[in-house]
């Protein structure tokens, strides 16, 4: 299958970058300087903007692996100050710099069917001041700025097309992806899931797989997925580790069994408990949590005599966890990525590691799987083990889940919920002083967070109508008797996560 790899050198808008390549129907990669390999499959590469600048100390570099690798290059933002260093041209700090909306003229030789001058997005500090040889300029910002050059084949854009306020930006990407490269259309939703499964059946053979279900998204996806490549050689665990919502695992345990996917419900609460005891580092716990999984999961599939384990792993998670490597600051081990132990005897199976949530629903849907197990909340797989600030114990899990039940229940009667991408309650280590029924009370308080995102790596907190908060806060309290206060997290991710921990 024909593919363009985008190289991320770290900025903002690389998955939307991924994202627009895909929608044109062109399989698209992402991946870091250091990780990108060449393949025959690659028809054009992308480097992304990033936050560097190219002539600083320690910059991140044009890719070695491209020397003598002879595909087209469009490189945006820092992509095109490397590609125009890397031509020899020079790459300064400029006077003022271009943030924001930034009229641009248009080589009209080169691109026919776009107007002569177009808006477009910018956002940087450095530019290219002197062209590399053979090299042309095909676009200028109103400034005198060079916002665009070619050398017939490679090209580079001072602007960023793949953001939607740059008008004909698609156009611009287009005309990369099948002019120049000449990449066919060929990625569909429905090609890969048949991909998938040959694949599946392929890395398999003759052995047995077991599958984290946890009732999301993607693992459900993975796991039909994989039943479909390998049919009763599969089985799906639930693991229970005390840190579900209330009657999560009862629901999830019946919604699972309905696709007629083998399912064995573990209960290992007293394990998950027991191993987090005394613990109340947010990383600790993240790997404690991360590696009891694991045991689990190896002492059933010994029981089954299965070498393989299914993991709904998703881009996000890969990028979260990539972003988590080398050049940036490591923010949290989410737990099938980066909380897995070093050593593990099972080998892993991802089958939907490359595609965006909305993929993963859209592949559901053509998969036949009931729409009410397409459209749940994330839920983390660590659970409310992250929501209870502090050491873990499985009272202050009781007491979270009622709270989390009532706030839940309060948004679906009113409607609310529909408009939140994900809502849930936080049980903070703090007292505080109250009056109940003319006593004095002495109770948690608890936090209640409701946030709107897309993919989960930025977040708006969701702002809900008074008379909500009002109606949970005093059903909480009345409902709860351990609460005391209730309050509402008014944090966006950044500079906040989703999660407090
Ligand atoms: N309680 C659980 N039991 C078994 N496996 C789990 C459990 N929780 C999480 N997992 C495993 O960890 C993976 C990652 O969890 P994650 O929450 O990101 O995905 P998900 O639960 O499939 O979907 P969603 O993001 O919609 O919640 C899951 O795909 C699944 O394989
Ligand atoms: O499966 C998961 N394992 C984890 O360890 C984990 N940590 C956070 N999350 C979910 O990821 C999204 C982003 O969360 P943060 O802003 O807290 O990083 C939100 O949707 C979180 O609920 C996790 N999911
Ligand atoms: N958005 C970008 O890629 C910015 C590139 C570089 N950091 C600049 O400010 O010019
Ligand atoms: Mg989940």
């Amino acid at each position: 299958m024909d593919r363009i790899a985008v190289i991320d050198y770290g900025s903002q808008y690389t998955l939307l970058l991924a994202r627009r390549i895909r929608e044109m129907g062109v399989f698209c990669t992402v991946a870091s300087p250091e990780e990108f390999k060449v393949e025959s499959e690659i028809k054009g590469v992308v480097l992304s903007g990033g936050p560097q600048s190219v002539y600083e100390e320690g910059a991140l570099g044009f890719p070695k692996q491209l020397e003598g690798f002879p595909v087209p290059i469009m490189g945006i933002c820092y992509g095109m100050h490397l590609l125009a260093k890397k031509l020899g041209g020079e790459v300064r700090s400029g006077a003022l710099g271009e943030y924001g909306l930034t009229n641009v003229s248009m080589d009209n030789e080169r691109f026919r069917d776009i107007p002569e001058e177009i808006v477009t997005w910018m956002s940087h500090g450095d530019e290219v001041t002197s062209l590399p040889a053979e090299c042309k300029v095909i676009a200028r910002s109103k400034n005198g700025i060079t916002a665009g050059f070619s050398n017939g084949r490679d090209i580079a854009f001072q602007f960023h097309p793949e953001v939607n306020h740059t008008q004909f930006g698609t156009n611009l990407i287009e005309d990369f992806v099948f002019n120049v490269c000449n990449a066919s259309r060929n990625w569909k939703l429905s090609a890969f899931a048949e991909r998938k499964v040959e694949e599946i059946k392929r890395i398999v053979g003759s052995s047995k797989v077991v599958g984290g279900l946890s009732g999301g998204v993607d693992s459900t996806v993975a796991a039909v997925l994989t039943s479909k490549a390998v049919g009763d050689a599969f089985t799906g665990i639930f693991v229970n580790h005390g840190l579900m919502r209330k009657n999560e695992d009862i629901e999830v345990c019946e919604a699972l069994r309905s696709l007629g996917i083998k399912l064995i419900n573990v209960d290992a609460s007293e394990e998950f408990f027991r191993e987090l005891k005394g613990i109340d580092n947010p990383e600790e716990k993240r790997k404690i949590i991360g590696k009891t999984f694991i045991k689990v999961f190896e002492r059933e599939a010994n029981k089954l005599n299965a070498s393989f384990l299914l993991q709904g792993t998703i881009y996000s998670d890969v990028i979260e966890s990539g972003a988590a490597s080398k050049n940036s600051a490591k923010i949290k081990s989410h737990h099938n990525v980066g909380g897995l132990p070093d050593k593990m005897n099972l080998k892993l199976l991802e089958p939907i590691r490359e595609l965006f949530k909305d993929e993963v629903r859209n592949l559901g849907y053509s998969l036949g799987i009931e729409p009410s197990l397409l459209t749940r909340q994330p839920f983390p797989g660590p659970g409310l083990g992250v929501r209870i600030i502090g050491e873990v114990d499985s009272e202050k899990a009781r007491i979270l889940k009622e709270v989390d039940s009532i706030f839940m229940d309060v948004l679906r009667k009113s409607g609310e919920s529909e408009k939140i991408w994900q809502s849930f309650a936080v049980l903070l280590p703090v007292f505080s002083v109250g009056v109940k029924g003319d006593k004095r009370s002495y109770g948690y308080v608890v936090a209640l967070r409701a946030v709107n995102s897309s993919e989960g790596m930025t977040a708006s907190w969701h702002e809900l109508p008074h008379e909500i908060l009002r109606e949970a806060s005093s059903r909480i309290t009345s409902g709860v008797r351990e609460v005391g206060r209730v309050v509402f997290d008014i944090t966006d991710k950044p500079p906040a996560t989703i999660e407090w921990e």
